[in-house]
């Protein structure tokens, strides 16, 4: 491919059109990447795709890679240092998570201020073993992991699109691929977790360890259960339906943010 993107978007679950986004466009299939894994779940396609949007090069990962799918830590989060080698400055991460906040509705979006890496604090950190310090630091701060100008950016194009759900919170990585009992929604929401997910958090320490600026959005496709009174259950076919319907909308804010941050050099450039 001709492109050296500047920014990597990673689709969540069902979000794969954000890549139909892209200009110009070249695919490659997983299977054709030395070393990169296979996308086993239904909603992740396993093609990377290069292009432009709205006069940007961009890298798309049209379906990542989980724990739950049996991957370690380090191979979940492979792809984020191949994105450093090709010349990424911004990492655009995306996923579907369910609510643990009283007051965020299924359909709504939720700009990622911050993370809980569970599976990190237990010991399934991506950055554990020989730290490669061509990369980053031995010790990487994680106070800042999202970037506070994106997520304000994001903020002003939402008014500006009059997209009225849309929150700032917290989202908590788990492995999956249960969704919770009541008893671990109760848990994640004492804790401070906004929404919950089976990805995201690990990519993003890796991201940071390699100095990439991120921004993160979680689409709400379900509302967790807190309460034993409350009726019915997820699955993974209603996810990906609610991601089907708020696609267009990521897509549009995506674009607005991508094209906003390669406008002004300064939000692009270290
Ligand atoms: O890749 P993401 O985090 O968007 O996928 C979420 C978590 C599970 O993989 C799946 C559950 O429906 O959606
Ligand atoms: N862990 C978890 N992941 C999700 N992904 C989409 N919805 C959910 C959820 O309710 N729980």
């Amino acid at each position: 491919t001709r492109h050296r993107p500047k920014v990597a978007i990673i689709c969540g679950s069902g979000l794969g059109v954000l890549a139909d986004a892209l200009q110009h466009s070249d695919s490659f299939k997983y299977s054709d990447i030395p070393n990169f894994p296979q996308s086993t779940v239904q909603g992740h396609a396993g093609q990377l795709v290069f292009g432009e949007l709205r006069g940007t090069a961009c890298v798309c990962m049209k379906g990542r890679f989980h724990m739950y799918e049996g991957h370690q830590p380090a191979k979940v989060t492979f792809p984020i240092r191949v994105f450093k080698l090709l010349g990424v400055k911004i990492l655009i991460v995306t996923n579907a998570a369910g609510s643990l906040a009283d007051d965020y509705k299924t359909g709504d979006v939720m700009i990622i201020k911050d993370h809980i890496n569970l599976l990190g604090l237990a010991g399934q950190n991506p950055l554990i073993g020989p730290n490669i310090e061509q990369f980053g630091p031995r010790f990487p701060p994680m106070t800042s992991a999202y970037d506070k100008d994106l997520c304000k950016l994001a903020m002003d194009i939402c008014k500006r699109l009059g997209y009225t759900c849309v929150h700032k919170g917290i989202y908590c990585m788990v492995s999956g691929p249960n969704f919770e009992t009541v008893a671990e929604a109760r848990f994640l929401h004492s804790l401070g977790a906004d929404a919950v997910g089976m990805s995201t958090a690990a990519e993003v320490v890796v991201a940071k360890h390699c100095g990439l600026r991120v921004f993160g959005l979680s689409l709400i496709t379900n509302q967790v259960k807190k309460d034993y009174s409350e009726k019915g259950s997820v699955n993974h076919d209603d996810v990906l339906g609610v991601s089907k319907m708020r696609a267009e909308m990521l897509k549009a804010l995506v674009s607005e943010m991508i094209a906003e941050v390669c406008g002004c050099a300064c939000l692009l450039l270290d």
